[in-house]
């Protein structure tokens, strides 16, 4: 791994705005791969995009995403140890600071928290992850401040991939930006967050592909393809990934990378609010501009401007659902609800993972739930393990009895269905 230079972050430092994206070349692991690397980009730079060449840049394009792949993961014989920082998950939900350095991130922490990070005005201030935990709403937020990143911190300048590795075990992340710098910030950082596969505000493409054990490849797009991805280019990507059995299912117009990301795997589809700090250096018509553009959460940690507008934000794009939890005979525990989330591309609000929250053996003993709340018609509703919870629903666990039990794994034996029992496999579909 590439040492912590700062003399490169400097750089950054004198030219305001445009100076970050001076240090492209650094020096960082893998030398034979940056080669091969460089080699392929040059040679995708210099072919023509049409029909023709189509399937060969989806073949050089898989080929690059495979090279990546092994210039990022750590080697697993060097005694594979986590290339996050070793920062305790806390709370029912964990939010990310990431940006360049010096853009506020620590002083954001510390108002919003009051968890002291230092905070001043030279770069690379905060070396280390540092947790605080904001109380909203009767749940626990965990938020971390992170060390700024750098353009070509994914390819391990400065402490930039464990950012990135910690930023991987966020729920959603606040991309943090000064307001006061050009733009090409948001460009850069998502671009570095891009190459270690977390993919920002965007949704899994819609594609199906079953790997099958035999029958050739056989392709089916629902919609018309107008972009660089079409039935040869997926079959040359298929090839590259050594796959030459799978249905594949294309129900969305996607493009050759895209496809990557499916065939690859291991992509998060996280989502982001954009923080412009320091608008009190702004004018009111370019702090107009800014607060138009989506995802975007303007504020001022010093004037301590739009901060609790930022709070609702998050708690938006968490997609928070409280189950308050009750058992037979008893009122809810409205201290203590069960939290679920929209974490990491998963958006799954359903009584099984609720369920899973209390404990993973109630699954097993799981007949069915008593739910009140606007997720029912009925007032409580007897539902399965599919059902989706709203926000501050109320749930009471019915136990299978021992009988049931009983008769219900000697029906699973038998092949039949217990009438009247609520088995797992009938209601998690
Ligand atoms: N004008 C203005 N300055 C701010 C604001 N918030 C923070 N700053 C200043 O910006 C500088 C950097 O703040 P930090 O909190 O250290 O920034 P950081 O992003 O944590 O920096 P690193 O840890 O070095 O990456 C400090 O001089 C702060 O006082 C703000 O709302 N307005
Ligand atoms: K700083
Ligand atoms: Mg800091």
């Amino acid at each position: 791994m590439a040492s912590f230079s700062s003399t490169s972050a400097k750089a950054g430092s004198g030219a305001a705005g445009g100076g970050w994206a001076k240090a492209k070349h650094f020096t960082g692991g893998g030398g034979g791969l940056l080669e091969r690397i460089a080699g392929i980009e040059l040679e995708m730079s210099r072919t023509q995009k049409n029909k023709q060449t189509s399937s060969h840049l989806g073949s050089l394009r898989a080929k690059l995403c495979q090279l990546k792949r092994e210039l990022l993961e750590p080697s697993t014989s060097g005694g594979g140890k986590q290339p996050g920082f070793e920062v305790q998950k806390m709370g029912d939900a964990r939010v990310g600071l990431v940006g360049f350095p010096s853009v506020g991130k620590s002083s954001l922490l510390t108002a919003l928290t009051g968890v002291a990070s230092e905070a001043a005005a030279y770069e690379f201030t905060t070396l280390t992850c540092i947790p605080g935990v904001i109380y909203y709403n009767d749940i626990k937020i965990q938020l971390l401040d992170l060390p700024g990143i750098v353009v070509g911190a994914s390819s391990g300048r400065g402490r930039g991939r464990q950012v990135i590795a910690t930023a991987k075990s966020c729920d959603i992340v606040l991309m943090c930006v000064d307001a006061t710098k050009d733009d090409s910030q948001i460009k850069l950082l998502t671009q570095e967050l891009d190459n270690i596969g977390i993919r920002l505000n965007k949704d899994p493409p819609k594609v199906s592909v079953n790997k099958t054990k035999g029958g050739g490849f056989r392709f089916n797009a629902l919609v018309p393809l107008t972009k660089d991805f079409d039935h040869e280019v997926c079959l040359t990507i298929l090839k590259q990934y050594k796959i030459h059995n799978a249905d594949v299912i294309v129900k969305e117009d996607i493009t050759a990378d895209e496809f990557i990301d499916v065939i690859d795997g291991n992509r998060m589809y996280v989502r982001c609010l954009y923080v412009y700090n320091k608008i009190d250096m702004l004018s009111v018509k370019e702090l107009d501009e800014i607060a138009r553009r989506p995802h975007v959460v303007p504020i001022s940690v010093y004037k301590n401007w739009n901060l609790d507008m930022l709070l609702r934000r998050m708690w938006q794009e968490l997609e928070i659902v409280r189950v308050y939890t009750k058992k037979k005979a008893m009122y809810p525990d409205f201290e203590d609800p069960v939290v679920l989330t929209a974490s990491r591309g998963n958006r799954t609000f359903n009584v099984e993972n609720a369920v899973l929250q209390v404990h993973k053996s109630l699954l097993e003993d799981f007949k069915c739930a008593l739910v009140w709340g606007t997720s029912v018609k009925q007032q409580p509703q007897a539902v399965g393990m599919s059902h989706d919870l709203h926000d501050e629903d109320v749930m009471q666990i019915v136990k299978l009895t021992h009988a049931e039990k009983v008769k219900a794994t000697h029906g699973k034996k038998t092949g039949k269905t217990v009438a009247g029992t609520n088995t797992k496999d009938e209601t998690k579909k």
